[in-house]
Protein backbone atom coordinates (compact mmCIF):
# COMPACT_ATOMS: atom_id res chain seq x y z
CA UNK A 1 0.00 0.00 0.00
CA UNK A 2 1.69 3.37 -1.19
CA UNK A 3 2.85 5.91 1.22
CA UNK A 4 2.15 9.25 0.11
CA UNK A 5 4.99 11.36 -1.13
CA UNK A 6 4.54 14.90 -0.37
CA UNK A 7 5.79 18.12 -1.99
CA UNK A 8 5.43 21.19 -0.91
CA UNK A 9 5.72 24.34 -3.21
CA UNK A 10 6.03 28.14 -2.68
CA UNK A 11 2.82 28.85 -4.46
CA UNK A 12 -0.16 27.60 -6.00
CA UNK A 13 1.20 28.30 -9.27
CA UNK A 14 4.13 26.00 -8.19
CA UNK A 15 1.31 23.31 -7.82
CA UNK A 16 -0.41 23.63 -10.77
CA UNK A 17 2.71 23.58 -12.79
CA UNK A 18 3.99 20.60 -10.76
CA UNK A 19 0.66 18.76 -11.28
CA UNK A 20 0.48 19.42 -14.81
CA UNK A 21 4.27 18.18 -15.13
CA UNK A 22 3.64 14.77 -13.14
CA UNK A 23 0.37 14.34 -15.75
CA UNK A 24 2.82 15.19 -18.66
CA UNK A 25 5.45 13.10 -17.69
CA UNK A 26 3.15 9.75 -17.02
CA UNK A 27 1.48 10.33 -20.03
CA UNK A 28 4.63 10.22 -22.55
CA UNK A 29 5.55 7.31 -20.76
CA UNK A 30 2.45 4.94 -20.86
CA UNK A 31 2.17 6.40 -24.23
CA UNK A 32 5.61 4.77 -25.47
CA UNK A 33 4.79 1.78 -23.26
CA UNK A 34 1.24 1.70 -24.13
CA UNK A 35 0.46 3.59 -26.99
CA UNK A 36 -2.58 4.88 -24.70
CA UNK A 37 -2.63 7.21 -21.40
CA UNK A 38 -5.62 6.96 -19.22
CA UNK A 39 -6.34 9.60 -16.80
CA UNK A 40 -9.17 10.26 -14.53
CA UNK A 41 -9.38 14.22 -13.80
CA UNK A 42 -11.96 15.81 -10.79
CA UNK A 43 -13.58 19.40 -10.51
CA UNK A 44 -12.61 22.04 -8.44
CA UNK A 45 -8.78 23.19 -8.67
CA UNK A 46 -7.65 20.39 -10.27
CA UNK A 47 -9.77 21.30 -13.40
CA UNK A 48 -8.17 24.78 -12.99
CA UNK A 49 -4.53 23.24 -13.11
CA UNK A 50 -5.09 20.82 -15.91
CA UNK A 51 -6.90 23.45 -18.25
CA UNK A 52 -4.28 26.24 -17.49
CA UNK A 53 -1.32 24.12 -17.81
CA UNK A 54 -2.17 20.74 -20.56
CA UNK A 55 -3.11 22.41 -23.43
CA UNK A 56 0.14 24.38 -24.48
CA UNK A 57 2.41 21.15 -23.23
CA UNK A 58 0.43 18.15 -24.52
CA UNK A 59 0.72 16.94 -28.42
CA UNK A 60 -0.46 13.69 -28.57
CA UNK A 61 -3.81 13.99 -27.51
CA UNK A 62 -5.01 11.18 -29.64
CA UNK A 63 -3.72 8.80 -27.26
CA UNK A 64 -5.39 10.06 -24.36
CA UNK A 65 -8.94 8.65 -23.01
CA UNK A 66 -10.00 11.53 -20.25
CA UNK A 67 -12.32 10.18 -17.70
CA UNK A 68 -13.86 11.92 -14.69
CA UNK A 69 -13.26 10.48 -10.93
CA UNK A 70 -16.54 11.96 -10.24
CA UNK A 71 -19.51 13.81 -11.97
CA UNK A 72 -22.41 15.70 -10.35
CA UNK A 73 -25.45 14.56 -11.70
CA UNK A 74 -26.80 17.71 -13.52
CA UNK A 75 -27.24 18.80 -17.18
CA UNK A 76 -24.56 19.91 -19.33
CA UNK A 77 -25.70 23.62 -19.13
CA UNK A 78 -25.70 24.06 -14.71
CA UNK A 79 -22.19 25.04 -13.58
CA UNK A 80 -21.36 22.51 -11.13
CA UNK A 81 -21.16 20.03 -14.07
CA UNK A 82 -17.77 19.06 -13.88
CA UNK A 83 -17.48 17.72 -17.88
CA UNK A 84 -18.80 21.67 -18.94
CA UNK A 85 -16.02 22.49 -16.52
CA UNK A 86 -13.26 20.95 -18.80
CA UNK A 87 -15.29 21.55 -22.14
CA UNK A 88 -14.90 25.28 -21.18
CA UNK A 89 -11.30 25.17 -20.09
CA UNK A 90 -9.71 22.61 -21.95
CA UNK A 91 -12.10 21.32 -24.76
CA UNK A 92 -12.50 24.95 -26.47
CA UNK A 93 -8.71 25.13 -26.48
CA UNK A 94 -7.55 21.75 -27.75
CA UNK A 95 -11.12 20.49 -30.09
CA UNK A 96 -9.53 17.04 -30.76
CA UNK A 97 -9.56 15.81 -27.24
CA UNK A 98 -13.38 15.96 -27.52
CA UNK A 99 -13.65 12.43 -28.80
CA UNK A 100 -11.24 10.90 -26.27
CA UNK A 101 -13.68 12.75 -23.35
CA UNK A 102 -16.34 10.88 -21.73
CA UNK A 103 -18.75 12.62 -19.82
CA UNK A 104 -21.77 10.90 -18.11
CA UNK A 105 -25.54 11.24 -19.12
CA UNK A 106 -26.94 13.10 -17.08
CA UNK A 107 -30.22 12.55 -19.41
CA UNK A 108 -30.99 9.36 -17.85
CA UNK A 109 -31.52 7.80 -14.59
CA UNK A 110 -28.71 7.98 -12.05
CA UNK A 111 -28.05 4.63 -11.41
CA UNK A 112 -28.56 3.80 -15.53
CA UNK A 113 -25.90 6.65 -15.78
CA UNK A 114 -23.39 4.87 -13.66
CA UNK A 115 -23.69 1.66 -15.56
CA UNK A 116 -23.50 3.38 -18.99
CA UNK A 117 -20.52 5.26 -17.78
CA UNK A 118 -18.71 1.81 -16.58
CA UNK A 119 -19.26 0.70 -20.21
CA UNK A 120 -17.36 3.90 -21.31
CA UNK A 121 -14.42 3.02 -19.22
CA UNK A 122 -15.01 -0.70 -20.53
CA UNK A 123 -14.01 0.45 -23.74
CA UNK A 124 -10.79 1.04 -22.56
CA UNK A 125 -10.36 -1.37 -19.81
CA UNK A 126 -12.41 -4.22 -21.51
CA UNK A 127 -13.23 -7.21 -19.78
CA UNK A 128 -13.97 -7.34 -16.04
CA UNK A 129 -10.74 -6.85 -14.01
CA UNK A 130 -10.41 -4.03 -12.31
CA UNK A 131 -9.80 -0.67 -14.79
CA UNK A 132 -6.02 0.52 -13.53
CA UNK A 133 -5.92 4.19 -14.57
CA UNK A 134 -2.58 6.06 -15.20
CA UNK A 135 -3.14 8.81 -13.53
CA UNK A 136 -5.96 9.70 -11.31
CA UNK A 137 -6.24 13.56 -10.58
CA UNK A 138 -8.09 14.05 -7.22
CA UNK A 139 -9.35 16.99 -5.12
CA UNK A 140 -9.74 17.65 -1.47
CA UNK A 141 -12.72 19.32 0.02
CA UNK A 142 -12.16 20.59 3.50
CA UNK A 143 -14.50 17.77 4.93
CA UNK A 144 -11.44 15.03 3.42
CA UNK A 145 -14.05 14.22 0.62
CA UNK A 146 -12.43 13.12 -2.06
CA UNK A 147 -14.09 12.07 -5.67
CA UNK A 148 -17.83 12.05 -4.90
CA UNK A 149 -16.63 9.51 -1.97
CA UNK A 150 -17.79 11.16 1.69
CA UNK A 151 -16.60 10.73 5.48
CA UNK A 152 -18.79 7.89 7.24
CA UNK A 153 -20.88 6.92 3.99
CA UNK A 154 -21.17 3.68 3.09
CA UNK A 155 -19.61 4.14 -0.07
CA UNK A 156 -16.55 4.12 1.55
CA UNK A 157 -17.26 0.15 2.20
CA UNK A 158 -18.17 -0.14 -1.06
CA UNK A 159 -15.99 -3.07 -2.59
CA UNK A 160 -17.92 -4.77 -5.60
CA UNK A 161 -19.24 -1.68 -8.11
CA UNK A 162 -16.50 0.05 -9.72
CA UNK A 163 -18.53 3.08 -10.32
CA UNK A 164 -20.94 3.99 -7.64
CA UNK A 165 -24.46 6.16 -8.26
CA UNK A 166 -24.70 8.71 -5.03
CA UNK A 167 -27.97 10.19 -4.31
CA UNK A 168 -27.28 12.14 -0.97
CA UNK A 169 -24.09 13.28 -0.90
CA UNK A 170 -23.44 15.44 1.68
CA UNK A 171 -22.29 18.34 -0.40
CA UNK A 172 -24.55 19.62 -3.23
CA UNK A 173 -25.33 18.59 -5.88
CA UNK A 174 -26.99 15.46 -3.84
CA UNK A 175 -26.68 13.28 -7.24
CA UNK A 176 -23.33 11.85 -8.28
CA UNK A 177 -21.57 9.39 -9.81
CA UNK A 178 -18.36 8.19 -8.45
CA UNK A 179 -15.34 5.75 -9.00
CA UNK A 180 -14.67 3.48 -5.71
CA UNK A 181 -12.14 2.53 -4.26
CA UNK A 182 -11.32 -0.46 -5.79
CA UNK A 183 -10.84 1.94 -9.02
CA UNK A 184 -8.87 4.16 -7.27
CA UNK A 185 -7.00 2.14 -5.43
CA UNK A 186 -5.55 0.10 -8.41
CA UNK A 187 -4.11 2.87 -10.30
CA UNK A 188 -0.67 3.59 -10.90
CA UNK A 189 -0.40 6.45 -9.81
CA UNK A 190 -3.21 8.97 -7.31
CA UNK A 191 -2.44 12.55 -7.47
CA UNK A 192 -3.81 15.54 -5.17
CA UNK A 193 -3.24 19.14 -5.30
CA UNK A 194 -4.09 21.22 -2.43
CA UNK A 195 -3.82 24.50 -1.71
CA UNK A 196 -4.68 27.61 0.45
CA UNK A 197 -4.62 27.73 4.39
CA UNK A 198 -7.97 26.62 4.75
CA UNK A 199 -6.76 23.29 4.10
CA UNK A 200 -4.05 23.21 6.23
CA UNK A 201 -6.25 21.57 9.16
CA UNK A 202 -7.61 18.80 6.86
CA UNK A 203 -4.59 18.43 5.04
CA UNK A 204 -2.62 17.43 8.52
CA UNK A 205 -5.59 15.06 9.32
CA UNK A 206 -5.10 13.01 6.28
CA UNK A 207 -1.53 12.84 6.12
CA UNK A 208 -0.89 12.67 9.29
CA UNK A 209 -3.70 11.43 11.45
CA UNK A 210 -4.05 7.96 14.02
CA UNK A 211 -5.74 6.19 10.84
CA UNK A 212 -8.74 4.79 12.95
CA UNK A 213 -11.46 5.88 10.92
CA UNK A 214 -9.57 7.25 8.43
CA UNK A 215 -11.07 10.19 5.94
CA UNK A 216 -11.52 9.31 2.37
CA UNK A 217 -8.67 11.12 1.32
CA UNK A 218 -6.57 9.19 3.36
CA UNK A 219 -8.31 6.02 2.12
CA UNK A 220 -6.46 6.88 -1.43
CA UNK A 221 -3.72 4.36 -0.68
CA UNK A 222 -2.95 2.39 -4.51
CA UNK A 223 -1.97 -1.26 -3.70
CA UNK A 224 0.92 -1.22 -6.49
CA UNK A 225 0.83 2.44 -7.36
CA UNK A 226 1.76 5.39 -5.80
CA UNK A 227 0.03 8.36 -4.40
CA UNK A 228 1.59 11.96 -4.62
CA UNK A 229 0.06 14.79 -3.03
CA UNK A 230 1.45 18.62 -4.17
CA UNK A 231 0.62 21.18 -1.92
CA UNK A 232 1.50 25.37 -1.24
CA UNK A 233 2.96 26.67 1.80
CA UNK A 234 -0.15 27.27 3.25
CA UNK A 235 -1.89 24.04 2.78
CA UNK A 236 1.13 22.31 4.72
CA UNK A 237 1.09 24.68 7.56
CA UNK A 238 0.00 22.24 9.89
CA UNK A 239 1.76 19.11 8.55
CA UNK A 240 4.23 18.35 11.56
CA UNK A 241 7.04 16.38 9.45
CA UNK A 242 9.42 17.92 6.98
CA UNK A 243 8.47 17.69 3.17
CA UNK A 244 10.15 18.35 0.37
CA UNK A 245 10.22 21.62 -1.22
O1 LIG B 1 -17.40 17.13 -6.85
C1 LIG B 1 -16.76 17.80 -6.05
O2 LIG B 1 -17.20 18.25 -5.00
C2 LIG B 1 -15.35 18.13 -6.41
O3 LIG B 1 -14.87 17.43 -7.53
C3 LIG B 1 -14.48 17.84 -5.25
O4 LIG B 1 -14.32 16.46 -4.99
C4 LIG B 1 -13.19 18.57 -5.34
O5 LIG B 1 -12.21 17.80 -5.93
C5 LIG B 1 -12.84 18.97 -3.93
O6 LIG B 1 -13.93 19.71 -3.42
C6 LIG B 1 -11.60 19.81 -3.89
O7 LIG B 1 -11.87 21.00 -4.53
P1 LIG B 1 -10.80 22.21 -4.37
O8 LIG B 1 -9.47 21.63 -4.70
O9 LIG B 1 -11.27 23.22 -5.35
O10 LIG B 1 -10.88 22.66 -2.95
Amino acid sequence: MATPVVHVKESEDDVSNSLCELVISRASAAIKTKGLFVIGVSGGSAAKFLCNGLPSAVTEWDKWRVFFCDERYVPFDDPECTYTVYKNGLLSKVPALADYVYPINPAIPLEEAADEYLGKIRTVFPGDGIPRFDVLVLGMGPDGHTCSLFPDHPLLKEDEQLVAPIADSPKPPPGRITLTFPVINNASCAVFASCGAGKADIVQKVLEGSGDNPLPAAMVRPTQGEVVWFLDVAAASKLKSQHKL
